[in-house]
């Protein structure tokens, strides 16, 4: 949904911080050389994907640290494989601001979902750095690239934000991979000695901080159909990642009679349809319960679900299988619409699984609570997005969209540990999580003009 605020224009300030001329130097024609750079960091070759500290994302913390250092941050990686960058202020007790985004991707992804926001902030403070305004803030400023929001490889999501938000359970440096490979056996692979003690060191104190905000391409069309570069985010969806598993009887293709079949790939293709129709038409599966109240048809905004994944064992085409398993995503702007929503799945689920003769089981991997977003920090944003397009082509009428966000974040932790505020970046015909993701140069650009305002607002005064 989409709120237009009305909004003063605010007086066009004389760009102090340099001129035009150094903020497209640095906030576009740098920050674009630098997105297309990191595009290239991958572990595949034939198209983009980075998870959690691999090689690939090895080097692109690299990358990362020395563009931090550029922008005159002191650097540092955490034990969980966050990478910080931080200046301090003339008051060193005044609460930092962070702001950051992802450095890992999902598989065959778009080079600006996660990167653009890092890139984004770097290039601020470095325009702040070449303006000699540094050593003026008024709270420290601090860049956080985040290892592993997406959660491709130990489906957990926000490895990174939830340890540093305090949020993150140490029983996760347990979970493993498809190959049994551990969150801690990935972290002493790569010399990060995450021990139970270090792991608790990576939470920050709340009162050290002033907020957390975050520059992210919007993945959806409204700010595209707008014609708007920049908008700024009320709320995030919440998000619950789950496993299915059937199991069957694992037989011949060939010899066993179609009836005497107890097969878990028609199963769980039946557990999809059924999972489709829940999502697409809720009230006619919410309200037939006896007893259950349907769920008001308003909470469900937002309600999607996506089957990503289904693997089967042992996969040959002439044996009927004997294991299917399949991943489930689901999201709705209202937490108890999406419980409501999961646990009429799961009923269901269990009433199919016994009527074909299969074994079933649903493991929960990761839930996450909608978010909302601090109307300070979105007021300042707004606030940030005026001045910013007033010198440029796209100088906002009289409003800044303001738009809920499908797409999970790394805000969504932190959230936890302190407020958080989001900038939303138009992406052509919405795509991502796919090669075709495309952000404007000056999108770019007048994205790092708007964070540039905030900061100067926020830390510069
Ligand atoms: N911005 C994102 O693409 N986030 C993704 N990752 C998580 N954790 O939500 C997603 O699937 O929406
Ligand atoms: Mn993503
Ligand atoms: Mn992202």
């Amino acid at each position: 949904s989409v709120i237009l605020c009305e909004e003063n224009l605010s007086d066009t300030e004389s760009e102090e911080i340099g001129g035009e001329e150094l903020s497209m130097d640095i906030l576009r024609d740098e920050a674009v050389a630098r997105i297309y750079q990191l595009g290239k960091v991958s572990d595949a070759d034939s198209y983009l994907a980075r998870t959690f500290l691999s090689s690939a994302s090895m080097k692109a913390m690299n990358l990362i640290q020395n563009w931090m250092e550029d922008a005159g941050l002191k650097t540092w990686v955490d034990y969980m494989g966050n990478i910080h960058g931080r200046t301090e202020a003339k008051n060193s007790s005044a609460e930092a601001l962070l702001i950051g985004s992802h450095l890992d991707t999902v598989i065959d992804a778009g080079i600006f979902d996660g990167s653009l926001g890092i890139i984004c902030a770097i290039s601020a403070v470095k325009a702040l750095k070449v303006s000699g305004k540094l050593g003026e803030l008024s709270r420290p400023i601090e860049v956080i690239a985040f290892s592993d929001e997406e959660g491709v490889r130990f489906q957990t999501t926000f490895l990174g934000s939830a340890a540093m938000a305090g949020i993150l359970p140490v029983s996760v440096l347990n979970i493993t991979d498809k190959s049994g490979v551990t969150v801690q056996d990935v972290l002493w692979t790569n010399s990060f000695k995450t021990t139970e003690e270090a792991f608790a060191k990576v939470q920050y104190d709340p009162e050290s901080v002033f907020g957390y905000v975050e520059v992210h391409i919007e993945q959806g069309p409204v700010l595209e159909s707008l014609g708007y570069p920049l908008g700024v985010v009320k709320g995030i969806a919440g998000q619950t990642r789950l496993k299915v598993m059937v199991e069957g009887s694992q037989g011949h293709a060939g010899t066993v009679p179609m009836f005497m079949r107890r097969d878990p790939m028609v199963a769980a293709s039946d557990l999809i349809i059924l999972l489709e129709g829940l999502c697409k038409h809720p009230q006619r599966y919410l309200s037939y319960d006896d007893g259950c109240e349907g769920v008001p048809t308003e909470s469900l905004a937002g309600l999607v679900c996506t089957v990503g994944e289904i693997s089967c064992w042992p996969s040959a085409s002439n044996v009927i299988p004997g294991k299917v398993n399949f991943t489930v995503d689901i999201r709705a702007m209202d937490d108890s619409s999406r419980e409501a929503i999961i646990a009429e799945f799961s009923k269901r689920v269990r009433h199919i699984c016994r009527n074909r003769m299969v074994n079933c089981s649903i493991e929960h991997k990761h839930d996450a609570k909608a978010t909302h977003c601090s109307k300070e920090l979105s007021s300042e944003l707004i606030q940030a997005v005026h001045s910013a397009m007033s010198g440029t082509p796209w100088r906002m009428k009289e409003e800044v969209a303001v738009l809920m966000s499908g797409a999970g974040h790394d805000a969504m932790a932190m959230s936890h540990l302190t407020r958080v505020g989001m900038l939303f970046v138009r992406c052509r015909g919405g795509i991502s999580h796919s090669s075709d993701e495309h952000v404007l140069e000056d999108d770019v650009w007048v994205a790092g003009l708007a964070l540039l305002q905030f900061l100067k607002k926020v830390a510069l005064n």
